[in-house]
């Protein structure tokens, strides 16, 4: 197979590298402190489903080979069966669109927006013959997705490389990705703020801090794609990069509160085979415990995640807040960033941060992980189950 377009991970690297930072990224640069000159932001989703007709085959895109168990699938197409077989993150996407759009126009900005999705229609390939159509060749992409893992980061950047081999147009566009931004503070701030809203209306219902706990939520991985989230390089321990950043950020949202509540991280949505071992404690799990240890109010915040989606509106709207319901424990979900102004400003503050060449100390960042690598480090993110695929946007040894 070859791919030409950025593959520094690819075994086929010719001479030809289409990443259009490539300057920086061939000579293993962790951050592109150059001007680029981009014509183009590419939105990167994960798209879902828009009728009835439409949730099988997309739950097919989703889980090709993949090991999802059978009952798993037809779990989870009951949930967007309730929904009228319409997942509400197409339209979260056409808002967020229409968001960046606005703000560039505002700052008098000429940058055109692109959308494409992993999974559903429009996908990256069409984003992508779009951007030929119109003649763009430097393509900066903002993947709706905060954090490092296989699933959230390194998926991406393979889809990347896998359109740009579809639509044959690997030659012609090059693609860059902004840093994962899980703690940029346009995407911190609408968490800080919902949470203190949160604990607000608990108290508003008489319930004492000394009752309350909040429990970051994130979507569960396998156990083995956590230890291999982030660069090789860098030991985070068990759960890896992944575990390490969302424990990070909600330590930095707990910090900006006046209480100081007690909180834990915990996982939702897993849908390996129950032989596989996922990322724990599951979020129905904690509520059954912290109500059994006389806690009565949690605080829910989806930490890992950037709308409102079936994984919201489902796992936690439904399913924890009837958890919740069951053990009499009042439960307030917190937003997601979605289109709040502080994250839609911070999105194009990422991409001017690559447009414009903006030196590594300027660059804002709440934990001391950050500001994360703008060429993926060698070995990040791997998937050990899948296999190695050529992944866009990342160096090799
Ligand atoms: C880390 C992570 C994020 C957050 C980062 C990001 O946002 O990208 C995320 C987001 C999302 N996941 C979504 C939907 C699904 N994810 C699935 C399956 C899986 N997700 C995984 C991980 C993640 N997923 C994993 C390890 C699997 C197992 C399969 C595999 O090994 O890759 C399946 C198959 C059925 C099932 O098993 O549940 C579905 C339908 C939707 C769309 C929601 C909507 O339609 O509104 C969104 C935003
Ligand atoms: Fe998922």
């Amino acid at each position: 197979m070859t791919i030409t377009n950025g593959g520094f991970e690819s075994s086929s690297t010719s001479a030809v590298v289409r990443n259009a930072a490539s300057a920086s990224a061939a000579s293993g640069a962790e951050h592109v402190t150059e001007p680029v000159a981009y014509d183009a932001i590419l939105l990167a989703s994960f798209g879902g489903p828009e009728g009835q007709d439409d949730v099988i085959p997309f739950l097919r895109n989703v889980t090709r080979g993949r090991g999802i168990p059978e009952e798993r699938l037809e779990e989870v197409a009951h949930h967007y069966r309730a929904f009228g077989g319409v997942s509400p993150i197409n339209d979260q996407n056409r808002e967020l669109k229409a968001a960046l759009e606005a703000e560039l126009e505002r700052r008098g900005i000429d940058l055109p927006v692109l959308w494409g999705n992993r999974n559903w229609d429009p996908y990256l390939r069409d984003a992508l013959t779009e951007a030929s159509e119109r003649g763009f060749t430097k393509l900066i992409a903002i993947g709706t997705s905060a954090y490092s893992s296989y699933s959230s980061c390194r998926q991406y950047r393979e889809d990347y490389a896998i359109a740009l081999e579809e639509t044959g147009l690997g030659d012609v566009i090059a693609i860059d990705k902004v840093r994962q931004f899980f703690d940029h503070p346009g995407f911190v701030e609408p968490f800080i703020e919902g949470v203190r809203q949160g604990l607000a209306d608990v108290a508003a219902k008489g319930i004492p801090l000394e009752q309350t706990h909040v429990l970051f939520s994130t979507h569960s991985i396998p156990s083995t794609d956590a230890a291999k989230s982030g660069p090789a390089s860098r030991g985070f321990g068990e759960g890896g990069a992944y575990a390490a950043q969302h424990l990070a950020v909600a330590e930095v949202v707990i910090a900006a509160q006046d209480a100081a509540p007690a909180w834990s991280l915990v996982y939702q949505s897993r849908s390996g085979p129950p032989s596989m071992p996922w990322l724990e404690p599951d979020i129905n799990d904690s509520i059954t415990e912290l109500a059994g240890k006389g806690v009565k109010a949690v605080v829910i915040v989806p930490l890992g995640f950037v709308s409102d989606h079936m994984e919201v509106k489902w796992d936690l709207d439904t399913e924890a807040m009837e958890t919740s319901a069951e053990h009499d424990v009042f439960a307030v979900r917190v937003p997601t960033p979605g289109v709040h102004a502080a994250y839609v400003s911070g999105l194009i503050d990422l991409v001017l941060e690559r447009r414009d060449g903006v030196p590594v100390a300027e660059r804002p960042s709440l934990t001391e992980l950050g500001p994360w690598y703008d060429v993926c480090r060698p070995g990040c993110c791997e998937n050990v189950r899948l296999g190695f695929k050529p992944a866009l946007a990342g160096v090799v040894p």
